[in-house]
C-alpha cells in the first residue's frame, strides 16, 4: 500500500516538476491552471498523510523556478513568496481562524483586500530614489535581473521625489486583456505562436532578452507590497503603506479596500467578482492580508507562503474535458459553425456542454477531433470556445478506441441540403439556399424578435423554431399577419397556453413603431451591428434614403467601408427582402426619423488629438466620429489642439496637453461631447 502512495507521490512530483517548468521557465503551460492545482493539491494531501514522504525539494515546499541562466541573478533580501489559496469559503474561515488563534485575538481582524492580478511579480530597488534594479521572483530567493525590460514600462516610475535612501517596491507586471488580444492576432496573421493567456504573454514579454521586443509589447504595473526598506518609519498597517507608495506615484489598484472580519472578506469577494469581467486586466481571485503590520510579523512564515494573507480564488475560467462529438450548425446568414458538444464541465461559474469552434480553419488550426481532451474556456458571457487540445491524451488508433479523422467542413447544408460555398478570402462557408434554408429562417425571425433589435418579449428560440417548423410563418412579416398569427393558430402549438398566445399578440403589436435603428438592425443586414445601425439611421433618416443610397454616400457614414456598404447593397438588392420590407411597411412596423447629415457638423473647426486606449472605441472608430461630426485629428498637441482625448497608457501627448492647458477629454465625454450619450 505505501509502495503505491510513493509511487502516486514520484509521480505526481515529476508532473508538477514538468507543468512548472513549461510554465515558469518556457510561459508555455500545457494544461489549465484547475488541472495544475488539482496535482498540487493531491500531493499536498497525500504528504500531509504521510508526513515521513515529504522531502524539502518537493514542488509543495517551493516556489516557482530556478532563474535562467541568461539573465543576472539577483538574491532577494526578503524573500518573493507564493500565496496559500483558499477554493471555498470554509477556507477563508479556517484562514481567518487561524490569524485569530495565532493572535490569541478574540473580536474581528482587519484586513487589507485586493484583487489578485494574473501577471508575475516582480520587485523594484530604489537608491535614493533612483530605479536602480528590477529583478522576477525566481524561486523565491534568487530572480532574474531584468531591469532593462522593466525600464521600458511606462507605468513605473524610474525616479522618485521625497524616497527614502533604500526602497523594494513589489508588485505585479501585467498585460491589459486588450493588449494581450492584439499581441495574439498579431502573433496569428504571422503564423506565429500565441500566448495561452495574458500572465504568460506578460511573462514571456519580460523575460526578452531583447528589451526592445519588451518595449513594443505592452505592459503595465501594480504595487501590492514592500520588500527592504532603509531610513523611513513605515506606516502601522498595510493599507497606508499602499497610500505612501500611491504618493510616491506608485501605480496601486484602486479596487484595494479594507474590511472587517471574514463577513467582510466575503462580501469584498462577492463584489470584486461581479467587476471582474469588466476590469481591463486579468485576476484569478482576491488577496486577504492582515492590514496590521505588527500582525503580520507576529504570524510570520511557512515554507512557501505567509500565514497572514491568503488568495481566495475564483471559479477557474478554462478546464478540461472531453469532445463528445462535432456538430454544424447554421446561422443567420448562413455562416456554418462547427461546434464541439463536450462532456459536461463545470467552467466559469456554470455547467458547460457546447463549445464554439469558430470555423473550419480554426478546427484545423486547432486540429480538434472527436475523443481528443481540450480546455475550454468560459470567462463571463462569452460563448464558451475550445482553446486548445492536449495531444499527449489523445486516444491511440487501436481496436478500442479508433484515431477519429480530422475534421472537414460538410459540403452540403446540414439543416436543407444545399450546397456549401466557401468565399474567397473568408473564413466562414455558407449555406448558399439563402432564405430557403429553415434554420437561416429561423435565425433571421430570432434575431429580428431579440431584445436590441424589434424586442418581441415572449418569442424565444424554441418558439420560432416551433412557428418555422409547423410552417406558420416563414419571415419576420408573417409575424403582423392576423391570418398566420392569431389565436386559433397560436393554439395549435405545443406548450402554448391560451394566456400566453394573447401576451405574444400584445407584444407583436406593441413592437410596431420602431425606430428606425432597431429597424435596421432587426432586418439582419451582415456586417450591420447595433452601432452601425444607429449611424445609417442617424445618416439617412429614413428607410427609404437609405435603401436609395449607392457605395458612395453609404461610405460616408462613420465605420462604414467598402465591407459594409456592399453588405448593405446586396442585401437591398435582393427581391425577396425588399418584398418583405413592403409588407413591413404595411405593417407599420418602423417609424422614420429625420437625417442628419455630416457635412455641417458641430464641431467643425475643432482640432482633436487622440492617445492611449481607449474602453471602447479603437482609434479608427473614434477618429471617424469626430471627423463625422466636423471635426479634425491631428497627430500632435499644439497650442492650435482644441482637445485631447485621453485613454488607457497615455504617451507625452497628455503630459504636453497637460503643460499647454488643453481640455483633456475621456471616452465618455468625447461621446457626450459628440452627441452620442
Ligand atoms: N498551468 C500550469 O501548468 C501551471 C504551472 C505552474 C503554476 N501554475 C499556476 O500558477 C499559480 C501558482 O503560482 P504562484 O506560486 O506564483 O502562486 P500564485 O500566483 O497563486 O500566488 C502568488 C503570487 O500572486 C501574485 N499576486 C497577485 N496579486 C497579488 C496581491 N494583490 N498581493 C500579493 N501577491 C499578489 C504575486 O505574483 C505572487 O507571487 C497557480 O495559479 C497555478 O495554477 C500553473
Ligand atoms: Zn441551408
Amino acid at each position: 500500500m505505501s509502495s503505491e502512495v510513493e509511487r502516486r507521490i514520484a509521480e505526481l512530483r515529476r508532473l508538477i516538476e514538468h507543468h512548472n517548468y513549461q510554465y515558469y521557465v518556457l510561459d508555455a503551460p500545457e494544461v489549465p491552471d484547475a488541472e495544475y492545482d488539482r496535482l498540487l493539491r493531491e500531493l499536498q494531501a497525500l504528504e500531509a498523510a504521510h508526513p515521513e514522504l515529504a522531502t524539502p525539494d518537493s514542488p509543495t515546499q517551493r516556489v516557482g523556478a530556478a532563474p535562467l541562466k541568461a539573465f543576472a541573478e539577483v538574491a532577494h533580501a526578503v524573500p518573493m513568496l507564493s500565496l496559500n489559496n483558499a477554493f471555498s469559503e470554509e477556507d477563508v474561515v479556517a484562514f481567518d481562524r487561524r490569524a485569530r488563534e495565532g493572535l490569541g485575538h478574540d473580536g474581528e481582524l482587519e484586513y487589507a483586500v485586493e484583487p489578485k492580478f494574473d501577471g508575475l511579480a516582480i520587485t523594484l530597488h530604489y537608491q535614493d530614489g533612483q530605479f536602480v534594479q528590477g529583478a522576477t521572483r525566481g524561486d523565491g530567493y534568487t530572480g532574474e535581473d531584468v531591469s532593462a525590460n522593466l525600464r521600458t514600462i511606462h507605468a513605473i516610475p524610474l525616479k522618485l521625489e521625497d524616497a527614502p535612501p533604500w526602497l523594494e517596491v513589489r508588485g505585479e507586471v501585467l498585460m491589459l486583456k486588450r493588449d494581450f488580444e492584439r499581441l495574439n492576432a498579431d502573433a496569428r496573421s504571422r503564423g506565429e505562436k500565441e500566448f495561452a493567456n495574458p500572465r504568460n504573454a506578460a511573462a514571456g514579454s519580460l523575460r526578452q532578452l531583447d528589451s526592445r521586443v519588451t518595449a513594443r509589447r505592452r505592459l503595465t504595473f501594480f504595487a501590492y507590497g514592500i520588500g527592504r526598506v532603509e531610513g523611513v518609519e513605515l506606516p502601522p498597517t498595510h493599507g497606508e503603506v499602499m497610500d505612501w507608495l500611491g504618493r510616491l506615484r506608485f501605480p496601486v489598484c484602486p479596487e484595494r479596500r479594507i474590511v472587517r472580519g471574514v463577513q467582510g472578506l466575503l462580501h469584498y469577494f462577492a463584489e470584486l467578482g461581479a467587476k471582474r469581467d469588466k476590469l481591463p486586466y486579468e485576476i484569478d481571485g482576491a488577496v486577504y492580508k492582515l492590514n496590521r503590520l505588527a500582525e503580520q510579523e507576529a504570524l510570520g512564515f511557512v515554507a512557501r507562503a505567509p500565514r497572514w494573507a491568503i488568495a481566495h480564488k475564483y471559479p477557474a475560467q478554462e478546464e478540461l474535458t472531453v469532445v463528445e462529438a462535432i456538430d454544424v450548425q447554421v446561422g443567420r446568414t448562413g455562416v456554418l459553425t462547427p461546434v464541439a458538444r463536450l462532456k459536461p464541465v463545470f467552467v466559469g461559474g456554470v455547467t458547460v456542454t457546447n463549445a464554439t469552434l469558430h470555423n473550419e480553419d480554426e478546427v484545423r488550426r486547432k486540429d480538434v477531433r472527436v475523443g481528443d481532451t481540450v480546455i475550454v474556456r468560459r470567462a463571463g458571457d462569452v460563448i464558451p470556445e475550445v482553446v486548445a487540445i492536449l495531444p499527449e491524451r489523445r486516444p491511440m488508433r487501436d481496436l478500442v478506441t479508433p484515431l477519429h479523422e480530422p475534421f472537414a467542413m460538410p459540403t452540403r447544408c446540414p439543416e436543407c441540403g444545399a450546397p456549401v460555398v466557401k468565399l474567397e478570402g473568408e473564413a466562414a462557408a455558407r449555406c448558399t439556399n439563402g432564405l430557403s434554408c429553415p434554420a437561416q429562417r429561423k435565425q433571421a425571425i430570432i434575431h429580428f424578435a431579440s431584445r436590441r433589435a424589434m424586442d418581441i418579449e415572449g418569442l424565444g428560440d424554441k418558439l420560432v423554431e416551433q412557428m418555422v417548423d409547423k410552417g406558420l410563418i416563414e419571415t419576420p412579416a408573417d409575424l403582423y399577419d392576423v391570418k398566420k398569427i392569431n389565436l386559433v393558430k397560436l393554439s395549435e402549438l405545443e406548450r402554448m397556453a391560451e394566456k400566453s398566445a394573447s401576451n405574444l399578440i400584445a407584444a407583436i403589436e406593441a413592437s410596431r413603431h420602431k425606430d428606425l435603428a432597431r429597424f435596421i438592425l432587426a432586418l439582419g443586414i451582415r456586417n450591420v451591428g447595433e452601432q452601425t445601425a444607429k449611424d445609417l439611421a442617424r445618416h439617412f433618416g429614413t428607410l427609404d434614403a437609405l435603401m436609395q443610397a449607392d457605395a458612395a454616400m453609404l461610405m460616408q457614414v462613420p465605420d462604414v467601408g467598402p465591407v459594409v456598404a456592399e453588405s448593405i447593397l446586396a442585401f437591398f438588392a435582393e427581391p425577396h427582402n425588399r418584398a418583405v420590407i413592403e409588407r413591413l411597411r404595411a405593417a407599420q412596423a418602423w417609424q422614420d426619423g429625420a437625417a442628419q447629415p455630416v457635412t455641417a457638423g458641430h464641431l467643425a473647426g475643432k482640432t482633436f488629438v487622440l492617445t492611449g486606449t481607449l474602453p471602447d472605441l479603437s482609434r479608427e472608430a473614434a477618429k471617424a466620429r469626430i471627423e463625422a461630426a466636423g471635426g479634425k485629428v491631428a497627430g500632435s498637441v499644439s497650442k492650435k489642439t482644441d482637445y485631447v482625448v485621453a485613454g488607457a497608457d497615455p504617451g507625452s501627448k497628455y503630459t504636453k496637453a497637460q503643460e499647454l492647458g488643453v481640455t483633456i477629454l475621456d471616452e465618455a465625454q468625447l461621446l457626450e461631447l459628440l452627441g452620442e450619450k
